[in-house]
């Protein structure tokens, strides 16, 4: 079968899957580009609000392939990066469903999304020491980001693996979903379901303030990036509409 990324759009999610089982999901050039070519299309299509990210099971992604990478130049490297840096740079939400293991470049992958639930089986590793590699694509400032830096440090340093609930622990992962892959995606699509039913142009400028908030250290300075966005979402049709409804409802409450 050929290496794909499968890319399905329903009810208000595109859902991104690396499908290379053989390889277990290894990003070559080719399969990033595809990622982000789709990340790219889910973004163009307005009917979308949320992407879901995942690997055909058992494993979410195995990293850099691992021929791609002996031969990898700096092009080459950027190339493979490319994939999961779409995901990163996404307007949308997006949520990695990581049903099995996270390696390298697949941790990469895992931690370019907004929010990662994890199956059981989940594995979060970022390998590339134990290669002989540097850690790339971002991997140092994302685990101390994310996780903060004694936890960043036992990954990246000592090449500590976290399972499913050690990553919830450690707040790279929002929670663990019980059951196979099917009800991993069904959970991702529940955990996308209100930014579904928000408008489009509110959950983007919303996505755009979290990140432009994320390195502010005045908590005025938010106030002020939020407030153009927050005034245009007031002025909105579906603000009025949604206010209407819910004053509704509370006036028809006994
Ligand atoms: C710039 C970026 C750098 C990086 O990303 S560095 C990190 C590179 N990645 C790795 O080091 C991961 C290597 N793979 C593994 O550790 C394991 O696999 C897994 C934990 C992901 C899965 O384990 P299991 O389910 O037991 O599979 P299996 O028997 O190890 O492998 C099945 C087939 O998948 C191929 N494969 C696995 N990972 C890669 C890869 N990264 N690139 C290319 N092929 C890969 C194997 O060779 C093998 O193939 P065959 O069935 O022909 O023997």
């Amino acid at each position: 079968m050929t290496d794909r990324i499968v890319s399905e759009h329903s009810g208000g999610v595109a859902l991104l899957t690396v499908d290379a089982p053989a390889s277990r999901n290894a990003l070559t050039l080719d399969l990033s580009a595809q990622l982000a070519a789709a990340v790219e299309a889910a973004e163009r299509d307005e009917s979308v609000h949320a992407v879901v990210v995942t690997g055909t099971p058992p494993v979410f992604c195995a990293g850099a392939d691992l021929s791609a990478l002996a031969a990898a130049d700096e092009p080459g490297l950027r190339a493979i990066y490319e994939g999961f840096l779409a995901v990163a740079r996404c307007e949308l939400p997006t949520i990695a469903a990581v049903g099995g293991a996270a390696v390298g470049a697949g941790l990469n992958l895992a931690l370019a999304a907004d929010v990662r639930l994890a199956g059981p089986r989940a594995k979060f590793v970022a390998r590339f020491l134990e290669l002989g590699l540097h850690p790339g694509g971002g991997m140092t400032w994302m685990t101390q980001r994310l996780a903060g830096p004694q936890q960043a440090a036992a990954m990246t340093l000592f090449g500590q693996p976290l399972d499913a609930e050690a990553a919830v622990r450690a707040g790279l992962a929002l929670r663990v979903v019980d059951g196979g892959h099917d009800e991993l995606l069904t959970a991702a699509r529940e955990l996308a379901h209100p930014a579904v039913a928000a408008p489009r142009e509110a959950l983007v400028a919303t996505k755009r303030s979290l990140r432009a908030t994320a390195s502010l250290a005045e908590h005025s300075a938010a106030v002020d990036v939020e407030i153009r966005p927050q005034l245009a979402s007031l002025a909105s049709p579906e603000f009025a509409q949604r206010l209407s409804l819910l004053q509704d409802r509370i006036r028809s409450r006994p």
